[in-house]
């Protein structure tokens, strides 16, 4: 168990909507240093409270561009404070406003790990190595340096790192808070303990026992209704309100939404009875499938009531029900009991919050996905103070960590997690049988095969070879030329959209689909790298893929209408059965942190036109990461072996009703872990 050392001093973080803006927290917490977190647009009267322990101020990333107009308005604000400042992101963006220099849209957007090169006689990167691994999301960047600054990190054709020349502001572009900064600690220390002076005082406090005592005062003499889905987070909730309160005051609930793996529910039960946890089920299947919620609807005042989850296409109008049907659910059992004796608990963890947009973790976060345990309905019950969340500023190996503290067994520990809406956001939808395509498809379908064919292309003449060739650093267009000594590759734009998370904000764009012929030897590295530049250059795709079999060549144009019924359901239950299967049968779980596995509407190779797509795919998604926030595509040959990956692909493509299996590719960012 991690234990905090605080001092008095602190260091004030301004949220400017980041989805790490407190992963900042931590990563400060954890040095020992105490830390305060208020939004961007706080008066200058606010951040200076508490001016005498305040040693330096930190502005995180977000969804917005750190511009001219944005830096004036922290000029009376953050800047009068008279503490050094480090800028993250479209913090470095806004000090490099503030000292005069341009931030413009870039010519390429960066998302994801790169290497870049830190000038190591800044105080900011002391003691480290000239060449770093960091992790960067932005659309947006430096171009030109105002005459204050200067340049103290730079990659491949962008400016990666800003310092004041007489005063301690420093700026970097990359995130040193995330984990795929490889020694992002290293660089928050140089701030803390180099610029700020802050000297360490050794005061623990103990996150268990804090978990402890606020569940106590939250619950007082009530029992608690917990919801129990048997996953890390919620075993680790029981065995905390089990310690506090004691096993007669814990009511546990396991709900079967429909949505759950196969056999999933009663493996669950049997699982948290032999720790002693004796846990009530709820099947209720057919409510969550006939689920409803409140929309608000263009030119409508009023709120309206959505159709049926099962006749909807709209991934997060698909998130929001489910999420309100689960706390319906509640809410009826809690009336059929003695509902003022009684507090709901769930298992919600800090990501949860941010990427569900909730005002709890930051004023001015995009939402990227709701969660289930933060929809409409259960923000109602949090407000209402009917609900408590005990873990909800942990993230996933804190709470690992916590489990283990609390002796509870390994397997269950170290689970990978499945998401409350369960199989939902893993079923692509879609209504009828043409294939989804924007209205420039073809111009974005054109620019994928002209970069995976630049090497024979790039002697032909055309506009849109001429724009490539604009946005193409000496390195990028290295790796494109060297794509002729690989198979070749045949890419598409599959007419399907995913959820990606770019620049702290939203994205729902294509996937693209990159194959060969059946039987070459494919390079994964050369796949991986080249899922990162078409992330880079297409900035309508934010998701790659690579498809098992034979090419696939021209426009997918096969789509199996499909929606959330049982038939979709238990199809990509028997393809996900086999997937993890397969991964148990190698002893590889532990290789991976999770591997959701994606049913699409898209039927390939069919025989004759004449007959109705019926078949769907399967992309898998096998990924690595700490703490969820960020992570990487599990590599076959790196991560994981190689034959193990062609095992599940096999296994899946036997599963009735499957056409094509897919591995994806993507980081995230830009990418998240699921598809929706
Ligand atoms: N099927 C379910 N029945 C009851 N409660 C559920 C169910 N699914 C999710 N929940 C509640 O929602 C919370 C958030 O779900 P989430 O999947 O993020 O966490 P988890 O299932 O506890 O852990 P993991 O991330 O390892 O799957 C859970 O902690 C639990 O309180
Ligand atoms: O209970 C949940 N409700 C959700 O709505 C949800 N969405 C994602 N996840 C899980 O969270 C982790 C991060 O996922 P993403 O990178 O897709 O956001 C991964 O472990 C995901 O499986 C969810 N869990
Ligand atoms: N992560 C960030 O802070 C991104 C800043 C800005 N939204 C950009 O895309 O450049
Ligand atoms: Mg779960």
């Amino acid at each position: 168990m991690k234990m905090n050392n605080v001092s008095d001093a602190q260091i004030l973080i301004i949220d400017a909507g980041a989805q790490y803006g407190k992963v900042i927290n931590r990563k400060i917490e954890e040095l020992g240093i105490k830390t305060v977190f208020l939004p961007l647009n706080s008066t200058f009267e606010t951040l200076s409270q508490n001016a005498a322990s305040l040693k330096g101020v930190i502005i995180s990333g977000g969804p917005g561009v750190g511009t001219a107009e944005a830096a004036q308005a922290l000029k009376d604000t953050a800047f009068k404070l008279d503490v050094p400042i480090l800028g993250i992101c479209f913090g470095n963006q806004i000090i490099a406003s503030a000292f005069g220099s341009t931030v413009e849209s870039t010519k390429v957007r960066e998302d994801g790990q790169f290497r870049i090169k830190v000038d190591v006689s800044s105080p900011l990167f002391s003691g480290m190595k000239e060449e770093q691994e960091v992790l960067v999301t932005h659309g947006y960047g430096i171009t030109k340096i105002g005459p204050e600054l200067k340049i103290i990190a730079t990659s491949d054709g962008h400016i990666q790192g800003v310092q004041h020349t007489t005063k301690p502001i420093f700026g970097v572009q990359f995130h040193p808070e995330v984990d795929l900064t490889v020694h992002g600690r290293e660089v928050l220390r140089n701030f803390c303990y180099n610029i700020c002076n802050i000297a360490i005082r050794d005061v623990m406090k103990n996150r268990q026992a804090l978990c402890l005592e606020d569940i106590r005062s939250s619950v007082q003499e009530r029992t608690v209704l917990a919801l129990l889905s048997g996953g890390v987070d919620s075993t680790v909730l029981a065995a905390l309100l089990t310690k506090a309160l004691g096993p007669s005051r814990v009511l546990a609930i396991h709900i079967d939404n429909g949505l759950m793996r196969k056999n999933e529910s009663t493996l669950v039960v049997k699982a948290l009875k032999n720790i002693g946890l004796d846990v009530k089920r709820v099947d209720c299947a057919y409510r969550f499938l006939n689920g409803k919620t409140w929309v608000h609807v263009e030119g409508c005042k009023n709120a309206q009531l959505s159709d049926c989850l099962n006749t909807i296409v709209d991934p997060e109008q698909k998130r929001r029900i489910i999420g309100d049907v689960f706390m319906h659910i509640m809410s009826e059992l809690l009336n059929d009991l003695d509902k003022d004796k009684f507090i709901l608990a769930q298992g919600t963890l800090a990501p949860d919050l941010i990427e569900s947009g909730s005002k709890l973790s930051s004023a001015m976060a995009d939402t990227i996905k709701t969660h289930h345990n933060d929809s409409p309905l259960a923000r109602e019950f949090r407000n209402a103070g009917k609900m408590i969340e005990p873990l909800r500023t942990f993230y996933k190996d804190e709470v690992r960590e916590l489990g283990r503290e609390l002796n509870l067994p390994a397997e269950l520990v170290n689970r990978h997690p499945f998401p409350g809406p369960g199989l939902a956001p893993r079923i692509i939808c879609q209504l009828d049988l043409y294939p989804w395509y924007l209205e420039n498809y073809n111009d974005f379908n054109n620019r994928l095969n002209l970069i995976c064919s630049y090497h024979r292309l790039r002697a032909t003449q055309s506009q849109m070879l001429n724009s490539l060739e604009a946005q193409l650093s000496d390195q990028k267009r290295e790796f494109l030329i060297s794509l002729k000594d690989h198979p070749r590759i045949y890419p598409v734009l599959l007419p399907v959209r995913t959820v990606g998370v770019q620049g702290d904000g939203r994205t729902y764009s294509y996937a693209a689909a990159f194959s060969c012929e059946a039987g070459a030897k494919i390079s994964w590295d050369v796949l991986s790298h080249l899922t990162k530049l078409v992330t880079m250059l297409c900035p309508n795709v934010n998701r790659c893929c690579f498809v098992f079999g034979d090419k696939i060549e021209g426009p997918v144009r096969d789509i199996t209408p499909t929606l959330l019924n049982p038939g979709a359901i238990s199809r990509l239950r028997e393809a996900d059965s086999a997937a993890m299967d397969m991964l148990r049968q190698h002893d590889a779980m532990k290789l991976l942190s999770q591997m959701p596995v994606i049913l699409l509407p898209l039927h390939f190779d069919r025989a004759s036109r004449h007959d109705p797509s019926t078949k769907h795919s399967i992309v898998l998604r096998p990924f690595v990461t700490q703490d969820f926030m960020t992570g990487s595509a599990a590599i076959p040959g790196k991560h994981i072996p190689e034959p193990v990956v062609n095992d599940i692909a096999a296994a899946v493509s036997g599963v009735l009703g499957i056409s094509r299996v897919m591995y994806d590719l993507t980081d995230k960012p830009p990418g998240t872990t699921e598809w929706e």
